[in-house]
């Protein structure tokens, strides 16, 4: 493969993908030159800063090592689509919200826009790689509109290889992949563009984790992927229901049937529920495809995973009312965290906007603190249209702290929405004392000790735990006859 040893890779679309991604394959590919743009100019500003567009643990040394070096971040699409061998196309895919498919279906808009730009700057062969989460058969559309724009004698081969890391580990996840998935045509020409790109996997991922399919397979074990993992979630989220309701302990549950090795330890953590871009997204997406092709029980059945997650949210909220008199009118209450999930500031499909807006139109006033979650960005959440309260309403109701013991003086209770390790680690009899009485602590996360707190004086409350509701002693309410 010596013509190959000055490859030069462009990725279109520097997000928590592209720019992770584009980095680790920058470091240790010394051989090989990333170009990676974005039409956003702000986002390649940021990422030629020394303040990163996301925080992503490790990322900022692989940037600093590599940037200017063989990784180069760029608004000049045009210059980088030329000179590449290879282009991921790594941009977004929400949820329609508009049409046919509205709140179900991928907005495939940016990744059409991504392949027409491609076909209409390409003046050499080019392999070009499906990144972005996709539906089924999405290749199919990206080669339509490559050989309908095609200039004469350029050839593109079209690959799938969906990234299957998750935020807040992004660069571990990179570095340690469980494995990569490459889905190509299954011609001689196919096998040889997915050589290519699994020769530079091939630079820190042992071959035998290299697993190469047609593509069909690619795009859709992407989406089987992000739903197993998710309905995993609502499984232990509604046994957490059950242990409410009976006095069972989700965690003990969780413990007992996780040491199953057949069924596994990982992603059995009741919550207050999932979050994050594409949980939700891809599900949505494969029930849509599901429905499409007369799949009626089978999108069903999907479609109750979400479900599931909409009633743990509002579960959660709904309990957070009940216990504080079923009234937080006018009630300070603190909101600790705020993103989906430790170590990121995306706050997408966070939980928190669930409980902070249903808190919000019971007319409660919110003390919110989160590490790493920019003021703005909550303001912006909390005031997007989907928000039924007014902007003007909510930014009176809330206030943004830079330290949690700001965010708890004077209020009536603290509610955990992300599992932060700083939370673990707080002086609670100090907050305790800045609390109005008597004190609730929600944790939605179950990472709090919650004896101690119950010691100090706390309300406690949890998923999938009952407490009973005088706090200092820890017993179980009235078992419901069965
Ligand atoms: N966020 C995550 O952890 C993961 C995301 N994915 C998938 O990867 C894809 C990208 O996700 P994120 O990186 O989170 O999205 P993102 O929204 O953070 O980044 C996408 C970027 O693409 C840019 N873009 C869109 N159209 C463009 C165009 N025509 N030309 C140039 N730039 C363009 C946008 O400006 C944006 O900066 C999605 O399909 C997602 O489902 C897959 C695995 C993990
Ligand atoms: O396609 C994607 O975008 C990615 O989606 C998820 O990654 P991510 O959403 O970044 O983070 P997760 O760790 O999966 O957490 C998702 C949500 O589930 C919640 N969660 C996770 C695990 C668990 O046991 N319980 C639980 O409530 C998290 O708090 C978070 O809100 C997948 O884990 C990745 O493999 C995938 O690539």
């Amino acid at each position: 493969m010596d013509s190959l040893t000055v490859m030069k890779v462009c990725c279109i679309g520097a997000g928590y993908v592209g720019g992770p991604t584009c980095a680790v394959m920058a470091l240790k590919c010394p051989d090989i030159q990333v170009t990676v743009v974005d039409r956003s100019s702000e986002r390649i500003a940021q990422w030629n800063s020394d303040k990163l567009p996301i925080y992503e643990p490790g990322l900022d040394d692989v940037v600093k090592k590599c940037r200017n070096v063989n990784l180069f971040f760029s608004t000049d699409i045009e210059t980088a689509i030329k000179e590449a061998d290879l282009i991921f196309i790594s941009v977004n895919t929400p949820t329609k919200n508009f049409g046919n498919g509205k709140g179900r279906a991928a907005d495939l808009k940016y990744v059409e826009s991504a392949a027409r730009m491609i076909a209409e700057i390409a003046q050499s062969n080019k392999i070009v790689v499906e990144k972005s989460t996709v539906p089924v058969r999405a290749a199919e559309s990206i080669m339509h509109i490559l050989h309908a724009n095609q200039r004469p004698g350029i050839r593109y081969d079209i690959l799938s290889n969906p990234e299957f890391l998750a935020e807040g580990t992004a660069i571990e996840d990179l570095v340690h992949a469980d494995r990569v998935l490459i889905g190509g045509e299954e011609t001689p020409e196919g096998h040889k563009a997915v050589e290519k790109l699994s020769w530079i996997y091939e630079h820190w991922i042992p071959k035998k984790n290299i697993l190469t399919t047609n593509t069909w397979s690619s795009e859709l074990s992407k989406l089987a992927a992000n739903a197993f993992l998710a309905q995993r979630i609502s499984s232990i989220n509604s046994l957490s229901a059950v242990c409410e309701a009976t006095g069972a302990d989700v965690s003990e549950v969780a413990r007992a049937v996780g040491l199953d090795s057949r069924i596994g330890a990982k992603f059995l953590q009741a919550s207050v529920g999932f979050g994050g871009s594409c949980f939700q997204k891809d599900i949505l997406n494969l029930v849509y495809i599901c429905e499409g092709l007369n799949l009626p029980e089978v999108a069903a059945y999907w479609q109750q995973v979400i479900d599931m997650n909409e009633y743990q949210k509002s579960r959660f909220s709904q309990k957070i009312i009940e216990s504080l008199f079923n009234t937080v009118s006018d009630k300070r209450i603190s909101i600790f965290g705020f993103a989906f999930k430790k170590n990121t500031g995306d706050t997408r499909e966070t939980p928190a906007i669930t409980v902070c807006k249903t808190l919000l139109e019971e007319g409660a006033k919110l003390d919110i603190y989160d590490p790493k979650v920019e003021p703005e960005q909550i303001i912006d959440d909390l005031t997007h249209p989907c928000v039924t309260e007014s902007p003007e309403s909510v930014k009176k109701a809330v206030q943004i702290h830079s330290d949690p013991y700001s965010a708890v003086r004077g209020t009536h209770a603290i509610v955990l929405c992300t599992e932060w390790d700083e939370f673990v680690t707080l002086d609670y009899k100090r907050i305790y004392q800045s609390m109005m009485k008597p004190a609730y602590i929600f944790d939605g996360r179950k990472i709090l000790d919650h004896e101690r707190l119950q010691q100090i004086g706390f309300h406690v409350q949890t998923i999938g735990k009952r407490y009973q509701r005088t706090g200092l002693n820890r017993s179980w309410g009235s078992v419901p006859q069965l």
